[in-house]
Protein backbone atom coordinates (compact mmCIF):
# COMPACT_ATOMS: atom_id res chain seq x y z
CA UNK A 1 0.00 0.00 0.00
CA UNK A 2 1.54 3.37 -1.17
CA UNK A 3 2.45 5.54 1.91
CA UNK A 4 -0.10 8.04 1.21
CA UNK A 5 -3.02 6.07 2.52
CA UNK A 6 -1.04 6.41 6.27
CA UNK A 7 -1.86 10.30 6.13
CA UNK A 8 -4.65 11.52 8.91
CA UNK A 9 -6.48 9.72 10.98
CA UNK A 10 -5.05 6.46 10.25
CA UNK A 11 -1.40 6.99 12.06
CA UNK A 12 -3.24 7.09 15.63
CA UNK A 13 -4.74 3.72 14.91
CA UNK A 14 -1.61 2.57 14.34
CA UNK A 15 0.05 3.41 17.36
CA UNK A 16 -3.06 2.17 19.43
CA UNK A 17 -2.48 -1.49 17.61
CA UNK A 18 0.98 -1.67 18.03
CA UNK A 19 0.36 -1.39 22.19
CA UNK A 20 -1.76 -3.89 21.50
CA UNK A 21 0.30 -5.95 20.00
CA UNK A 22 2.98 -5.13 22.25
CA UNK A 23 1.46 -6.10 25.44
CA UNK A 24 0.48 -9.43 23.95
CA UNK A 25 3.93 -9.91 23.08
CA UNK A 26 5.50 -9.26 26.88
CA UNK A 27 2.08 -11.71 27.88
CA UNK A 28 1.68 -8.90 30.61
CA UNK A 29 -1.26 -6.34 30.22
CA UNK A 30 0.44 -2.81 31.16
CA UNK A 31 4.02 -3.96 30.04
CA UNK A 32 5.59 -3.57 27.16
CA UNK A 33 8.99 -5.53 25.68
CA UNK A 34 11.32 -5.28 23.49
CA UNK A 35 10.32 -1.58 22.49
CA UNK A 36 13.66 -0.30 21.25
CA UNK A 37 13.48 -2.70 18.17
CA UNK A 38 9.82 -2.31 17.56
CA UNK A 39 10.61 1.80 17.38
CA UNK A 40 12.93 1.21 14.85
CA UNK A 41 10.51 -0.52 12.85
CA UNK A 42 8.66 3.23 13.13
CA UNK A 43 11.28 5.07 11.35
CA UNK A 44 11.57 6.43 8.05
CA UNK A 45 12.18 4.14 5.54
CA UNK A 46 14.79 7.06 3.93
CA UNK A 47 17.18 6.07 6.68
CA UNK A 48 16.79 2.39 7.05
CA UNK A 49 18.80 -0.11 4.82
CA UNK A 50 16.33 -1.20 2.47
CA UNK A 51 16.64 -4.75 3.50
CA UNK A 52 16.23 -4.14 7.14
CA UNK A 53 12.85 -5.74 8.14
CA UNK A 54 12.39 -5.17 11.87
CA UNK A 55 9.10 -7.89 12.89
CA UNK A 56 11.53 -9.92 13.20
CA UNK A 57 13.90 -9.17 15.59
CA UNK A 58 11.48 -8.89 18.43
CA UNK A 59 12.12 -12.89 18.33
CA UNK A 60 15.70 -11.78 19.24
CA UNK A 61 14.64 -10.93 21.92
CA UNK A 62 14.07 -13.29 24.70
CA UNK A 63 11.52 -12.82 27.19
CA UNK A 64 13.19 -12.42 30.30
CA UNK A 65 15.28 -9.44 28.62
CA UNK A 66 12.04 -7.90 27.74
CA UNK A 67 11.41 -4.35 29.69
CA UNK A 68 8.99 -3.26 31.26
CA UNK A 69 8.61 -0.09 29.40
CA UNK A 70 5.70 1.72 28.55
CA UNK A 71 5.61 2.61 24.34
CA UNK A 72 6.26 6.58 23.78
CA UNK A 73 6.94 7.12 19.92
CA UNK A 74 7.53 10.69 19.85
CA UNK A 75 4.88 13.50 18.81
CA UNK A 76 7.10 13.57 15.51
CA UNK A 77 6.96 10.17 14.74
CA UNK A 78 3.54 9.58 15.21
CA UNK A 79 2.35 12.38 13.12
CA UNK A 80 4.86 12.08 10.45
CA UNK A 81 4.03 9.60 7.36
CA UNK A 82 5.27 5.91 8.10
CA UNK A 83 5.56 2.41 6.73
CA UNK A 84 4.48 -0.01 9.58
CA UNK A 85 5.26 -3.98 9.15
CA UNK A 86 2.63 -5.11 11.52
CA UNK A 87 2.08 -8.95 11.64
CA UNK A 88 1.03 -10.95 14.51
CA UNK A 89 3.39 -13.89 14.81
CA UNK A 90 4.01 -16.48 17.26
CA UNK A 91 6.34 -15.36 19.32
CA UNK A 92 8.17 -19.02 20.08
CA UNK A 93 7.21 -20.32 16.40
CA UNK A 94 9.78 -17.02 15.16
CA UNK A 95 12.56 -17.92 17.50
CA UNK A 96 12.69 -21.02 15.37
CA UNK A 97 13.25 -19.67 12.07
CA UNK A 98 15.28 -17.14 13.18
CA UNK A 99 19.27 -17.78 12.18
CA UNK A 100 20.28 -15.17 14.41
CA UNK A 101 19.77 -17.89 17.54
CA UNK A 102 22.35 -20.65 15.78
CA UNK A 103 25.27 -21.77 18.61
CA UNK A 104 27.69 -20.56 15.46
CA UNK A 105 26.62 -17.31 15.27
CA UNK A 106 26.25 -16.44 18.51
CA UNK A 107 29.69 -17.82 19.37
CA UNK A 108 31.44 -15.69 16.34
CA UNK A 109 29.72 -12.55 17.48
CA UNK A 110 30.50 -12.59 21.30
CA UNK A 111 33.88 -13.74 20.08
CA UNK A 112 33.97 -10.82 18.03
CA UNK A 113 32.53 -8.43 20.01
CA UNK A 114 35.21 -9.96 22.78
CA UNK A 115 38.06 -9.34 20.88
CA UNK A 116 37.51 -5.77 19.84
CA UNK A 117 37.08 -5.03 23.47
CA UNK A 118 40.05 -6.57 24.47
CA UNK A 119 42.50 -5.02 21.31
CA UNK A 120 40.90 -1.42 22.59
CA UNK A 121 41.70 -1.89 26.31
CA UNK A 122 45.30 -3.23 25.71
CA UNK A 123 46.03 0.03 23.51
CA UNK A 124 44.66 2.32 26.13
CA UNK A 125 46.65 0.29 28.82
CA UNK A 126 49.82 -0.01 26.83
CA UNK A 127 49.82 3.60 26.16
CA UNK A 128 48.30 5.59 29.01
CA UNK A 129 50.37 8.32 30.13
CA UNK A 130 52.41 6.82 32.91
CA UNK A 131 52.36 9.38 36.94
CA UNK A 132 54.68 11.95 36.31
CA UNK A 133 58.18 11.50 37.67
CA UNK A 134 60.57 14.58 37.25
CA UNK A 135 64.41 15.69 37.62
CA UNK A 136 65.34 18.62 38.11
CA UNK A 137 68.36 21.09 38.52
CA UNK A 138 69.51 24.47 40.28
CA UNK A 139 71.47 26.70 38.17
CA UNK A 140 72.49 30.39 40.72
CA UNK A 141 72.91 33.25 38.65
CA UNK A 142 75.18 35.23 40.53
CA UNK A 143 74.79 38.68 38.79
CA UNK A 144 76.38 41.95 39.75
CA UNK A 145 73.67 43.48 41.93
CA UNK A 146 71.86 40.23 43.35
CA UNK A 147 71.65 36.42 43.09
CA UNK A 148 69.31 34.30 41.55
CA UNK A 149 68.38 30.60 42.32
CA UNK A 150 66.70 28.93 39.37
CA UNK A 151 65.27 25.05 40.35
CA UNK A 152 64.04 23.41 36.84
CA UNK A 153 62.38 20.58 36.53
CA UNK A 154 61.75 17.95 33.72
CA UNK A 155 59.80 14.53 33.04
CA UNK A 156 62.35 11.62 34.49
CA UNK A 157 61.20 9.63 31.28
CA UNK A 158 61.55 12.18 28.77
CA UNK A 159 65.47 12.43 29.65
CA UNK A 160 65.86 11.07 25.99
CA UNK A 161 66.15 15.37 25.12
CA UNK A 162 62.30 15.18 24.49
CA UNK A 163 60.96 16.38 27.52
CA UNK A 164 60.42 20.11 27.98
CA UNK A 165 62.45 21.72 30.86
CA UNK A 166 60.56 24.31 33.14
CA UNK A 167 61.47 26.62 35.51
CA UNK A 168 59.58 25.65 39.08
CA UNK A 169 61.06 27.68 41.45
CA UNK A 170 63.27 31.21 41.82
CA UNK A 171 64.87 32.47 45.03
CA UNK A 172 66.39 35.96 45.22
CA UNK A 173 69.03 35.76 47.71
CA UNK A 174 69.08 38.78 49.97
CA UNK A 175 71.54 41.40 49.68
CA UNK A 176 74.14 42.29 47.21
CA UNK A 177 75.40 40.32 44.16
CA UNK A 178 78.52 38.17 45.22
CA UNK A 179 80.95 40.37 44.40
CA UNK A 180 80.08 43.13 46.49
CA UNK A 181 81.43 41.14 49.29
CA UNK A 182 85.14 41.24 48.09
CA UNK A 183 86.13 42.60 51.61
CA UNK A 184 84.43 39.77 53.31
CA UNK A 185 83.94 36.50 51.08
CA UNK A 186 82.43 34.11 53.67
CA UNK A 187 79.51 36.19 53.80
CA UNK A 188 79.40 35.50 50.45
CA UNK A 189 78.81 31.92 51.03
CA UNK A 190 76.20 32.90 53.88
CA UNK A 191 74.39 35.06 51.56
CA UNK A 192 73.19 31.82 49.52
CA UNK A 193 71.98 29.76 52.53
CA UNK A 194 68.75 30.65 52.73
CA UNK A 195 68.08 30.50 48.83
CA UNK A 196 69.58 26.77 49.42
CA UNK A 197 67.04 26.04 52.05
CA UNK A 198 64.42 26.84 49.87
CA UNK A 199 65.86 24.34 47.08
CA UNK A 200 65.66 21.54 49.78
CA UNK A 201 61.91 22.08 50.12
CA UNK A 202 61.27 22.07 46.71
CA UNK A 203 63.77 19.57 45.23
CA UNK A 204 62.16 15.93 46.42
CA UNK A 205 64.71 14.48 49.04
CA UNK A 206 64.98 11.00 47.15
CA UNK A 207 65.95 13.40 44.05
CA UNK A 208 68.55 15.81 46.06
CA UNK A 209 71.57 13.34 45.54
CA UNK A 210 71.40 13.65 41.76
CA UNK A 211 70.00 17.16 41.52
CA UNK A 212 72.95 19.60 39.46
CA UNK A 213 73.68 22.40 40.67
CA UNK A 214 75.68 25.16 38.85
CA UNK A 215 76.70 28.96 39.94
CA UNK A 216 77.43 31.12 37.49
CA UNK A 217 78.48 34.63 37.74
CA UNK A 218 78.74 37.24 35.07
CA UNK A 219 79.88 40.62 34.83
CA UNK A 220 79.99 42.10 38.70
CA UNK A 221 82.58 38.93 39.41
CA UNK A 222 84.26 39.42 35.80
CA UNK A 223 85.15 43.11 36.84
CA UNK A 224 86.05 42.24 40.20
CA UNK A 225 88.47 39.74 38.83
CA UNK A 226 89.80 42.01 36.80
CA UNK A 227 90.57 44.21 39.11
CA UNK A 228 91.48 41.77 41.79
CA UNK A 229 91.56 38.29 40.80
CA UNK A 230 92.60 36.90 44.82
CA UNK A 231 89.83 38.63 46.04
CA UNK A 232 87.32 37.12 43.46
CA UNK A 233 88.93 34.06 44.40
CA UNK A 234 88.14 33.82 47.60
CA UNK A 235 84.51 35.31 47.01
CA UNK A 236 84.61 31.93 44.82
CA UNK A 237 86.17 29.31 47.50
CA UNK A 238 83.65 30.60 50.33
CA UNK A 239 80.75 30.24 47.83
CA UNK A 240 81.73 27.04 46.94
CA UNK A 241 82.00 25.65 50.76
CA UNK A 242 78.84 27.03 51.15
CA UNK A 243 77.40 25.00 48.43
CA UNK A 244 78.83 21.98 49.13
CA UNK A 245 77.34 21.55 52.56
CA UNK A 246 73.98 20.95 51.00
CA UNK A 247 72.85 17.52 49.18
CA UNK A 248 72.48 18.16 45.30
CA UNK A 249 75.58 17.47 43.14
CA UNK A 250 77.40 20.12 42.97
CA UNK A 251 78.85 20.81 39.48
CA UNK A 252 81.18 23.53 40.54
CA UNK A 253 81.17 27.41 40.62
CA UNK A 254 82.78 29.90 38.05
CA UNK A 255 82.72 32.94 35.78
CA UNK A 256 80.75 32.41 32.67
CA UNK A 257 82.29 34.80 29.79
CA UNK A 258 80.24 37.49 28.24
CA UNK A 259 79.57 35.41 25.33
CA UNK A 260 78.05 32.52 26.70
CA UNK A 261 76.22 34.31 28.78
CA UNK A 262 74.52 35.95 25.26
CA UNK A 263 74.23 32.55 23.53
CA UNK A 264 72.62 31.10 26.59
CA UNK A 265 70.88 33.99 26.96
CA UNK A 266 69.55 32.99 23.06
CA UNK A 267 69.42 29.28 23.69
CA UNK A 268 66.40 29.98 26.45
CA UNK A 269 64.56 32.72 24.34
CA UNK A 270 64.16 30.23 21.31
CA UNK A 271 64.03 26.83 23.00
CA UNK A 272 61.45 28.26 25.42
CA UNK A 273 59.31 29.34 22.31
CA UNK A 274 60.03 26.04 21.04
CA UNK A 275 61.13 28.00 17.89
CA UNK A 276 64.72 25.42 18.23
CA UNK A 277 62.79 21.97 18.04
CA UNK A 278 60.68 23.34 15.34
CA UNK A 279 63.22 24.56 12.92
CA UNK A 280 61.31 28.19 12.85
CA UNK A 281 62.89 31.74 12.50
CA UNK A 282 64.53 32.09 15.90
CA UNK A 283 64.14 35.26 17.81
CA UNK A 284 67.24 37.62 18.74
CA UNK A 285 68.15 38.42 22.52
CA UNK A 286 68.66 41.15 24.11
CA UNK A 287 69.81 40.99 27.55
CA UNK A 288 70.67 44.30 29.85
CA UNK A 289 72.40 43.54 32.67
CA UNK A 290 73.68 45.69 35.77
CA UNK A 291 77.16 45.54 34.77
CA UNK A 292 77.08 44.03 31.42
CA UNK A 293 74.68 44.14 28.15
CA UNK A 294 74.45 41.13 25.44
CA UNK A 295 72.73 41.78 22.10
CA UNK A 296 72.57 38.06 20.35
CA UNK A 297 71.19 37.26 16.82
CA UNK A 298 71.12 35.19 13.51
CA UNK A 299 71.70 37.32 10.43
CA UNK A 300 72.05 36.40 6.72
CA UNK A 301 75.15 38.97 6.87
CA UNK A 302 77.22 37.28 9.12
CA UNK A 303 79.00 33.88 9.00
CA UNK A 304 81.62 34.23 11.50
CA UNK A 305 84.38 35.26 8.76
CA UNK A 306 84.49 38.51 10.26
CA UNK A 307 85.43 39.26 13.65
CA UNK A 308 84.91 34.96 14.40
CA UNK A 309 85.24 36.22 18.36
CA UNK A 310 81.50 37.25 17.78
CA UNK A 311 80.62 34.19 16.36
CA UNK A 312 79.20 31.15 18.32
CA UNK A 313 77.66 27.88 15.87
CA UNK A 314 75.74 25.20 17.33
CA UNK A 315 73.68 22.27 15.71
CA UNK A 316 70.31 21.99 17.59
CA UNK A 317 67.43 19.60 16.93
CA UNK A 318 68.70 19.16 14.08
CA UNK A 319 69.37 22.54 12.48
CA UNK A 320 73.03 24.72 12.32
CA UNK A 321 72.67 28.01 13.58
CA UNK A 322 75.75 30.63 13.09
CA UNK A 323 74.80 33.27 16.24
CA UNK A 324 76.26 36.28 16.48
CA UNK A 325 76.75 37.56 19.90
CA UNK A 326 78.90 40.31 21.28
CA UNK A 327 78.59 41.24 25.37
CA UNK A 328 79.61 44.46 26.14
CA UNK A 329 81.24 45.21 29.74
CA UNK A 330 80.91 48.01 31.62
CA UNK A 331 77.46 48.64 29.12
CA UNK A 332 74.86 47.54 31.81
CA UNK A 333 73.07 50.15 33.30
CA UNK A 334 74.56 50.49 36.60
CA UNK A 335 77.99 50.92 35.32
CA UNK A 336 76.82 52.78 32.26
CA UNK A 337 75.00 55.04 34.88
CA UNK A 338 78.72 55.23 37.06
CA UNK A 339 80.43 56.29 33.34
CA UNK A 340 77.99 58.28 32.31
CA UNK A 341 78.73 60.50 35.63
CA UNK A 342 82.03 60.25 35.29
CA UNK A 343 81.69 61.77 32.50
CA UNK A 344 79.78 64.94 34.00
CA UNK A 345 82.11 64.78 37.44
CA UNK A 346 85.69 64.13 35.40
CA UNK A 347 86.74 68.18 36.98
CA UNK A 348 85.57 66.91 40.40
CA UNK A 349 83.37 69.30 41.25
CA UNK A 350 81.50 70.07 44.17
CA UNK A 351 78.26 69.22 42.83
CA UNK A 352 76.71 67.46 39.26
CA UNK A 353 73.24 68.73 37.65
CA UNK A 354 72.30 65.88 36.22
CA UNK A 355 69.61 65.89 33.89
CA UNK A 356 68.69 62.17 33.84
CA UNK A 357 67.92 62.85 37.68
CA UNK A 358 64.30 64.10 38.46
CA UNK A 359 63.85 67.65 39.14
CA UNK A 360 64.11 68.20 42.81
CA UNK A 361 66.56 65.12 43.50
CA UNK A 362 69.30 65.74 46.02
CA UNK A 363 71.75 63.74 47.69
CA UNK A 364 75.50 63.62 48.39
CA UNK A 365 77.78 60.74 47.11
CA UNK A 366 80.71 60.18 47.47
CA UNK A 367 83.41 60.77 44.61
CA UNK A 368 85.53 56.93 46.01
CA UNK A 369 81.97 55.03 45.39
CA UNK A 370 81.22 56.24 41.62
CA UNK A 371 84.78 55.67 40.51
CA UNK A 372 85.32 52.15 42.75
CA UNK A 373 84.95 50.25 39.25
CA UNK A 374 86.96 49.29 36.62
CA UNK A 375 84.76 50.91 34.49
CA UNK A 376 85.58 54.47 35.18
CA UNK A 377 88.66 54.11 37.75
CA UNK A 378 90.69 55.65 34.98
CA UNK A 379 89.13 58.46 34.78
CA UNK A 380 88.64 59.81 38.49
CA UNK A 381 89.41 63.26 38.99
CA UNK A 382 92.54 64.04 40.62
CA UNK A 383 91.46 67.06 42.63
CA UNK A 384 88.02 66.09 43.47
CA UNK A 385 86.30 66.53 47.28
CA UNK A 386 85.72 63.20 48.91
CA UNK A 387 82.08 63.92 48.29
CA UNK A 388 79.40 65.42 45.58
CA UNK A 389 76.28 66.88 45.72
CA UNK A 390 73.99 64.94 43.16
CA UNK A 391 70.94 67.74 42.03
CA UNK A 392 68.19 66.31 39.03
CA UNK A 393 67.60 68.52 36.59
CA UNK A 394 65.07 66.12 34.66
CA UNK A 395 65.72 66.91 30.89
CA UNK A 396 65.08 64.00 28.27
CA UNK A 397 67.38 65.78 25.70
CA UNK A 398 70.31 66.60 27.39
CA UNK A 399 69.84 63.43 29.29
CA UNK A 400 69.93 61.43 25.63
CA UNK A 401 73.50 63.57 24.81
CA UNK A 402 74.99 62.54 28.43
CA UNK A 403 73.79 58.62 27.35
CA UNK A 404 75.75 59.27 23.94
CA UNK A 405 78.79 60.33 25.59
CA UNK A 406 79.57 57.12 26.69
CA UNK A 407 79.45 55.03 23.41
CA UNK A 408 82.35 55.42 21.39
CA UNK A 409 80.93 56.05 17.08
CA UNK A 410 84.18 56.64 15.56
CA UNK A 411 86.10 53.86 14.59
CA UNK A 412 85.37 51.13 12.68
CA UNK A 413 87.46 48.30 10.78
CA UNK A 414 84.47 45.98 10.52
CA UNK A 415 81.98 46.34 7.06
CA UNK A 416 79.68 48.10 10.02
CA UNK A 417 79.70 48.29 14.06
CA UNK A 418 77.38 49.25 16.53
CA UNK A 419 79.42 51.04 18.80
CA UNK A 420 82.92 51.26 20.49
CA UNK A 421 84.40 49.39 17.68
CA UNK A 422 82.61 46.09 17.60
CA UNK A 423 81.14 44.49 14.59
CA UNK A 424 77.07 44.79 14.09
CA UNK A 425 75.65 42.46 11.20
CA UNK A 426 72.54 43.78 9.88
CA UNK A 427 69.50 43.67 12.32
CA UNK A 428 67.47 40.70 11.75
CA UNK A 429 64.48 39.29 12.89
CA UNK A 430 62.24 39.54 16.51
CA UNK A 431 64.34 40.26 18.80
CA UNK A 432 62.99 39.63 22.85
CA UNK A 433 64.71 42.36 25.51
CA UNK A 434 64.71 40.88 28.89
CA UNK A 435 65.99 41.32 32.53
CA UNK A 436 66.93 45.29 33.10
CA UNK A 437 64.87 45.99 29.69
CA UNK A 438 61.75 44.54 31.21
CA UNK A 439 61.85 46.35 34.71
CA UNK A 440 62.44 49.54 33.10
CA UNK A 441 60.05 49.57 30.71
CA UNK A 442 57.63 47.73 32.40
CA UNK A 443 57.66 50.42 35.09
CA UNK A 444 57.24 53.35 32.83
CA UNK A 445 54.45 51.42 31.02
CA UNK A 446 56.48 51.11 27.61
CA UNK A 447 56.38 47.89 26.48
CA UNK A 448 54.27 48.48 23.63
CA UNK A 449 56.70 48.54 21.15
CA UNK A 450 53.74 49.12 18.06
CA UNK A 451 53.96 53.11 19.85
CA UNK A 452 55.81 55.00 17.27
CA UNK A 453 59.19 55.77 18.78
CA UNK A 454 58.80 59.27 19.03
CA UNK A 455 55.38 58.81 21.31
CA UNK A 456 57.74 56.54 23.56
CA UNK A 457 60.30 59.30 23.80
CA UNK A 458 57.43 62.19 24.26
CA UNK A 459 56.15 60.08 27.30
CA UNK A 460 59.96 59.47 28.54
CA UNK A 461 60.73 63.60 28.61
CA UNK A 462 57.32 63.86 30.61
CA UNK A 463 57.95 61.46 32.92
CA UNK A 464 61.88 62.81 33.34
CA UNK A 465 60.49 66.27 33.62
CA UNK A 466 58.31 65.02 36.94
CA UNK A 467 59.60 66.13 40.02
CA UNK A 468 61.08 64.41 42.37
CA UNK A 469 58.68 64.51 45.53
CA UNK A 470 55.40 63.47 42.86
CA UNK A 471 57.34 60.44 41.89
CA UNK A 472 58.36 59.46 45.41
CA UNK A 473 54.35 60.23 46.17
CA UNK A 474 53.02 58.31 43.33
CA UNK A 475 55.26 55.54 43.47
CA UNK A 476 55.84 54.67 47.25
CA UNK A 477 56.26 50.99 47.28
CA UNK A 478 59.06 50.98 44.76
CA UNK A 479 62.63 51.28 46.27
CA UNK A 480 64.47 54.27 46.20
CA UNK A 481 67.29 53.48 44.21
CA UNK A 482 65.78 52.34 41.45
CA UNK A 483 62.75 54.58 41.37
CA UNK A 484 65.31 57.27 40.78
CA UNK A 485 67.16 56.16 38.09
CA UNK A 486 64.09 55.10 36.23
CA UNK A 487 64.26 58.47 33.71
CA UNK A 488 68.05 57.80 33.33
CA UNK A 489 67.76 53.97 32.80
CA UNK A 490 64.65 54.29 30.49
CA UNK A 491 67.01 56.98 28.42
CA UNK A 492 69.51 54.48 28.37
CA UNK A 493 67.66 51.80 26.73
CA UNK A 494 66.13 53.74 23.83
CA UNK A 495 69.96 55.21 23.55
CA UNK A 496 71.37 51.83 23.34
CA UNK A 497 68.41 50.49 21.02
CA UNK A 498 68.73 53.08 18.88
CA UNK A 499 72.18 55.08 18.64
CA UNK A 500 73.93 51.53 19.87
CA UNK A 501 72.63 48.94 18.03
CA UNK A 502 70.52 51.03 15.20
CA UNK A 503 66.97 49.87 15.55
CA UNK A 504 64.76 52.31 13.67
CA UNK A 505 61.87 53.73 13.93
CA UNK A 506 60.37 50.31 11.86
CA UNK A 507 62.58 47.87 13.42
CA UNK A 508 61.59 49.08 16.88
CA UNK A 509 58.72 47.62 17.06
CA UNK A 510 60.31 44.06 15.99
CA UNK A 511 61.16 44.21 19.51
CA UNK A 512 59.08 42.13 22.80
CA UNK A 513 59.82 43.46 25.91
CA UNK A 514 59.38 39.66 28.13
CA UNK A 515 60.17 38.82 31.44
CA UNK A 516 58.85 35.41 31.39
CA UNK A 517 58.06 32.45 28.75
CA UNK A 518 56.11 30.12 29.57
CA UNK A 519 56.25 30.26 32.99
CA UNK A 520 60.08 30.36 32.97
CA UNK A 521 62.30 33.17 33.18
CA UNK A 522 64.05 34.84 30.18
CA UNK A 523 67.66 34.93 30.98
CA UNK A 524 70.81 32.97 30.38
CA UNK A 525 70.39 30.01 33.35
CA UNK A 526 68.02 27.69 30.98
CA UNK A 527 70.07 27.84 28.55
CA UNK A 528 73.13 27.37 30.54
CA UNK A 529 71.72 24.03 31.90
CA UNK A 530 70.25 22.71 28.71
CA UNK A 531 74.07 23.02 27.70
CA UNK A 532 75.49 21.37 30.44
CA UNK A 533 73.16 18.51 30.79
CA UNK A 534 72.86 18.04 26.97
CA UNK A 535 69.35 18.15 27.13
CA UNK A 536 69.07 19.28 23.62
CA UNK A 537 70.26 17.30 20.93
CA UNK A 538 72.23 18.17 17.91
CA UNK A 539 69.42 16.33 15.88
CA UNK A 540 66.13 15.84 16.38
CA UNK A 541 64.88 13.12 18.15
CA UNK A 542 62.32 10.81 16.69
CA UNK A 543 58.96 11.40 17.64
CA UNK A 544 56.36 8.77 17.26
CA UNK A 545 53.64 8.77 14.32
CA UNK A 546 50.67 9.70 16.34
CA UNK A 547 50.46 11.35 20.04
CA UNK A 548 49.06 8.98 23.01
CA UNK A 549 44.93 10.06 22.57
CA UNK A 550 45.15 9.84 18.29
CA UNK A 551 47.07 6.70 19.03
CA UNK A 552 44.21 5.17 20.99
CA UNK A 553 41.54 6.91 18.63
CA UNK A 554 42.91 5.39 15.25
CA UNK A 555 42.75 2.02 17.02
CA UNK A 556 38.98 2.65 18.27
CA UNK A 557 37.91 3.63 15.03
CA UNK A 558 39.85 0.78 13.33
CA UNK A 559 38.62 -2.12 15.82
CA UNK A 560 34.69 -0.51 15.41
CA UNK A 561 34.86 -0.43 11.41
CA UNK A 562 36.12 -3.73 11.97
CA UNK A 563 33.26 -4.94 13.90
CA UNK A 564 30.91 -3.27 11.57
CA UNK A 565 32.45 -5.25 8.80
CA UNK A 566 32.15 -8.42 10.43
CA UNK A 567 28.43 -7.80 11.02
CA UNK A 568 28.10 -6.79 7.35
CA UNK A 569 29.74 -9.67 6.09
CA UNK A 570 26.96 -11.54 8.00
CA UNK A 571 24.59 -9.96 6.08
CA UNK A 572 23.03 -13.38 4.31
CA UNK A 573 21.53 -14.34 7.82
CA UNK A 574 20.31 -11.50 8.85
CA UNK A 575 16.34 -11.61 9.98
CA UNK A 576 13.89 -10.01 8.01
CA UNK A 577 10.95 -7.90 8.77
CA UNK A 578 7.82 -8.92 6.71
CA UNK A 579 7.40 -8.43 2.90
CA UNK A 580 3.96 -8.29 3.09
CA UNK A 581 3.65 -4.59 5.27
CA UNK A 582 0.05 -4.86 6.48
CA UNK A 583 -1.19 -1.21 7.80
CA UNK A 584 -3.57 -1.24 10.35
N1 LIG B 1 63.84 48.20 38.34
C1 LIG B 1 64.27 47.02 38.70
N2 LIG B 1 65.52 46.71 38.40
C2 LIG B 1 65.97 45.50 38.78
C3 LIG B 1 65.16 44.57 39.46
N3 LIG B 1 65.90 43.46 39.68
C4 LIG B 1 67.10 43.69 39.14
N4 LIG B 1 67.15 44.92 38.62
C5 LIG B 1 68.26 45.58 37.94
O1 LIG B 1 68.52 44.83 36.75
C6 LIG B 1 69.91 44.74 36.57
C7 LIG B 1 70.22 43.26 36.58
O2 LIG B 1 71.47 43.07 36.99
P1 LIG B 1 72.23 41.71 37.28
O3 LIG B 1 71.48 40.56 36.75
O4 LIG B 1 72.59 41.70 38.71
O5 LIG B 1 73.49 42.10 36.42
P2 LIG B 1 74.54 41.37 35.50
O6 LIG B 1 75.42 40.61 36.40
O7 LIG B 1 75.25 42.51 34.81
O8 LIG B 1 73.78 40.55 34.53
C8 LIG B 1 70.56 45.55 37.67
O9 LIG B 1 70.76 46.87 37.22
C9 LIG B 1 69.51 45.56 38.75
O10 LIG B 1 69.59 46.71 39.55
C10 LIG B 1 63.83 44.95 39.75
O11 LIG B 1 63.05 44.22 40.34
N5 LIG B 1 63.44 46.20 39.36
Amino acid sequence: MPNSVLKGRSTRKTHTHTHDYYNRLSGHEGKTSSLFLLSLCYLPRSILPSPFHFHSLFSLIPPPLSLPLSLSLSPQFSRSPVSVNFIEVDNREMKEMNPWHTPVTIIITVIGVMAIVALVTVAVLQNRPLPQKYKYGIVMDAGSSHTALYIYEWPAEKDNNTGRVEQTHLCKVKGPGISSYASAPVKAGESLRLCMEEAKQWVPGKRHHQTPLYLGATAGMRLLNMANSSASDKVFQAVEGALQKFPFSYQGAKIISGQDEGAFGWITVNYLDERLKQGLETRGALDLGGASTQISFVSDNYDGSESPSNSVTFRLYGNDYNLYTHSFLCYGKDQSLRMMQAHQSQAGPATVLDPCFHPGYTATKNYSVLYDSPCVSDRKPKDAPDTFTHIGIGDFLQCQAAVKSVFNFTSCKYSRCSFNGVLQPLLQGPYGAFSAYYFVMNFLNLTDTSVPLEDVKEKLKRYCATNWDQIMQQHPEVKLKYLAEYCFSGTYILTLLTEGYNFTSESYSDIKFIKKIKGSDAGWTLGYMLNLTNMIPAEAPDTPLLPHPGYVSVVSVIAVLLFILFIVSLRPLWPRCSKQPQIV
